[in-house]
């Protein structure tokens, strides 16, 4: 009776659908018939009285029965996350390494697993054991030399629908230092989300996650003063925006102190008792953070050693005549398992458990009270103020219109079919237009699995990709003013430096070979600068860019489009003060299209430049980039005209000329300085050379030279490097995995 009162209570306090696990823990700690927990989310019930747990589905019934025990991990769908069980089979990973890549190793042998639903699941083992390759693996990440089969819900898992439910946030969490957790936050709900909510549904949203994870009254710090721990909550905030009812963290605790890793753990834990599948790795978990997983599966040498709750580790070693010491944490002794301390033991425990296929571990025993009491032990830290109160935000699925509105909102006539294909688009079209068109016409939500494949990788078309992306450089560059700021004194100093060394020459036929060396010295300037202030920006950034473009947050075209347009005013600007400044301390024709031209030619040979160096950065890390890039330049150098001319060569070698940026760029500016009939010039000497530009010019070999004709080949070498630097950095996106 008294239980049947207790339930009644608790069932209809649960029809209010309570958020917090604190609330499921306060629950039980207040009734002292026995500890009741109740599910906020599921609004399903479970009684743990003397130790034993029962689950009812029965839900919201005041009537509720207890039912005999299930396995907790059963059913754990909430109304705000979608459960997706994840299962792989014979799960072999192999790669080509040693000399000229001649050895096969395998990485992971036939390893068998089932990640479900509403379970926070740790992958632990040994370091090289293989952890980081199952994740990648699982999440889609690495997707070559795998065999095996991986299963969603049962179905094969396919990758572009799977891509559109999960999150992986790697281990190296590179966040944007320069921004607000606000700022940061609005870039990802933006790009992620799209136009698939409101304006203030995104605020609402943002609000929320950021609430739940206690960062809301940080919202205003920037990422790069965050602590580790908020870093950490940061990075896994940026992508709930699309509550991804999957997600993959690498080492979520690494370079976390213990107080901080169990708060993240207890976050994820709560996040899994959303419904949500949550997967990490983990290096050691303490006693406490290890009681808080719901399922653990530990690998040695690419096989399973065990998988199974954390509460039946110890009696399964017990079983292998592995006696845990009483003072041991069970995760500490299946690691020294592992790495053979005990002997070699792996072996019998990947025949034991069919490595990883064998579910009779997962069942929890009657005694729960482990996980409760490490889930409680953290709130009552959390209430004492040790360390920031984090739950699981509530986020409504974006899916929030049924399929029968969304197909009324389309004539029928337009449809080929309303059966929903395997490929996750909803209807057969007949072709990529057809299919944009279509789309259109859709004013509702919209699940991003149901939208045709070829458009469902993003949910923000390519401009408001680009448009966010530019916003999102420029609103950075506005912040770390130093680079920018020190770009534009470096080239105001340089203006004046040399318009002082090469004060007043420009009108003096006397000093025309100085003038040339003026105007060689100006695009060779330019070019280093434009080339080595792009030359980092990859490299540094490629971590990011990996994670964000894999997790769909951008297309490489857009971040690519964004990192080349966003730093082309601060070019412009740039070379038009040293420009302007050298030009007239030099005393250059004052002619405004004489500038001009000189400017434009300049301006050419420094995005060019600028592209070499996205080249280089596209194919190099920082440091073999820094030595690797003059490299790269020289050959141009060399073949610009001024130390060598095209008639003083072999014609075998013509064509290093005719490759040779810095040849066009070179006549081009020497043209705008000293052609277009340039009348005669001031003679201050007895005799001078060079009174008449003209000559000069058939001196130097480009009388004959044509400023269209160099600006059309600057722009196709332009053209070039920037489409070989993009498809060198689409192959390295893809290779890193
Ligand atoms: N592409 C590759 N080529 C060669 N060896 C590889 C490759 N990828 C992984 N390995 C090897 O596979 C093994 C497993 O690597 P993995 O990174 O998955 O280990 P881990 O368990 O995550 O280790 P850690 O805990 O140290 O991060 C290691 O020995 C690693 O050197």
């Amino acid at each position: 009776m008294q239980e049947e009162s207790v339930l009644s209570e608790i069932s209809s306090e649960a029809a209010t659908a309570a958020t917090s696990f604190r609330d499921v823990v306060l629950s039980m700690s207040e009734t002292k018939s026995g500890l009741v927990a109740r599910r906020p989310t599921d609004l399903s019930l479970k009684i743990i009285k003397d130790g034993s747990e029962s689950v009812s589905t029965e839900q919201q019934s005041p009537k509720t029965r207890i039912t005999e025990p299930t396995p907790i991990a059963a059913s754990k769908s909430s109304k705000y996350v979608k459960s997706h069980d994840l299962a792989f089979k014979d799960l072999q990973y192999r790669v080509k390494s040693g000399f000229l890549k001649s050895e096969i190793k395998t990485i992971l042998k036939g390893i068998c697993g089932n990640f479900k639903a509403g379970d926070l699941t740790a992958i632990i083992g040994p370091s090289g054991a293989g952890k980081s390759t199952l994740l990648n693996i699982l999440s889609g990440y690495t997707t070559r030399n795998i065999q095996g089969e991986i299963t969603v819900n049962g179905s094969p898992r396919e990758l572009k629908k799977f891509y559109t439910q999960s999150a992986y946030i790697m281990q190296d969490t590179e966040l944007q230092q320069f921004l607000t957790v606000m700022e940061a936050m609005h870039f990802s709900v933006n790009l992620k989300v799209g136009d698939q909510l409101g304006r203030s549904a995104k605020k609402e949203r943002i609000k929320r996650i950021l609430e739940a994870i206690g960062m809301y009254e940080t919202r205003q710090t920037e990422s790069g003063h965050l602590s580790g721990g908020q870093k950490k909550r940061l990075s896994v905030a940026l992508e709930l925006v699309t509550n991804p009812p999957i997600m993959f963290l690498d080492e979520p605790t690494s370079g976390l102190d213990s107080s901080t890793s169990t708060q993240l753990i207890s976050l994820l834990k709560k996040l899994a008792d959303e419904g949500r599948t949550i997967i990490c790795t983990i290096h050691q978990p303490s006693a406490l953070m290890f009681q808080m997983f719901d399922h653990l599966f530990a690998i040695a040498d690419g096989q399973c050693i065990y998988t199974g709750s954390t509460s039946n580790l110890v009696p399964f070693l017990s079983e292998l005549n592995l006696k845990c010491p009483e003072s041991y944490n069970p995760a500490d002794y299946l690691l020294e398992i592992a790495t053979n301390d005990y002997g070699p033991q792996n072996p019998r425990l990947v025949k034991k458990l069919e490595n990883g296929l064998l579910e009779t571990y997962r069942k929890k025993p009657g005694n729960v009270t482990a996980q409760v009491d490490a889930m409680q032990a953290v709130e009552q830290m959390m209430e004492a103020g040790l360390m920031t109160p984090v739950t699981a935000p509530i986020i409504e699925t974006t899916l929030s219109t049924p399929m029968a509105t969304i197909e009324e909102e389309i004539p029928a006539a337009a449809w080929g079919s309303k059966e929903m294909t395997s490929g996750g688009c909803f209807v057969e079209l007949e072709s990529k237009k057809d299919c944009r068109k279509k789309k259109k016409k859709l004013s509702i939500q919209i699940d991003p699995s149901k939208l045709c494949p070829h458009e469902s990788r993003y949910m923000s078309s390519f401009s408001n990709q680009l448009i966010l992306l530019l916003q999102r450089t420029f609103l950075i560059l506005w912040r770390d003013k130093s680079l920018t700021r020190s770009r534009i004194i470096i080239h105001a100093l340089m203006g004046t430096f040399v318009g002082i060394l090469y004060y007043g020459i420009g009108n003096d036929a006397s000093n025309m070979l100085n003038n040339f060396r003026y105007i060689f010295f100006s695009i060779m300037f330019l070019m280093y600068t434009s080339f080595s202030s792009i030359i980092l920006n990859f490299p540094l950034e490629f971590p990011m860019v990996s994670r964000e473009h894999f997790n769909r947050w951008y297309s490489l075209r857009a971040y690519y489009m964004a990192l080349t347009l966003a730093d082309i005013p601060i070019q412009l600007i740039c070379t038009l003060i040293f420009v302007v400044i050298s030009y007239v301390l030099t005393n250059q024709p004052l002619e405004i299209y004489r500038l001009v031209l000189f400017f434009g030619m300049t301006v050419m040979a420094s995005l060019v430049a600028q592209s070499i160096g996205l080249v280089v950065g596209a194919t190099f890390n920082v440091k073999n980039g820094a030595i690797f890039g003059p490299f790269f330049i020289s050959p141009f150098l060399i073949f610009s005209g001024f130390f060598v001319q095209m008639r003083d060569v072999h014609e075998l070698m013509h064509w290093l000329f005719h490759i040779s940026f810095l040849k066009y760029a070179l006549e081009g500016s020497s043209l705008a300085i000293f052609g277009y009939e340039r009348s005669k010039l001031d003679c201050n000497e007895i005799f001078c050379q060079y009174v008449r530009p003209n000559r000069f010019l058939q001196v130097i070999g480009m009388e004959d030279g044509s400023y269209l004709f160099a600006t059309a080949a600057l722009t196709f070498i332009f053209v070039m490097l920037r489409l070989i630097s993009f498809y060198i950095m689409s192959y390295r996106l893809r290779m890193s995995r």
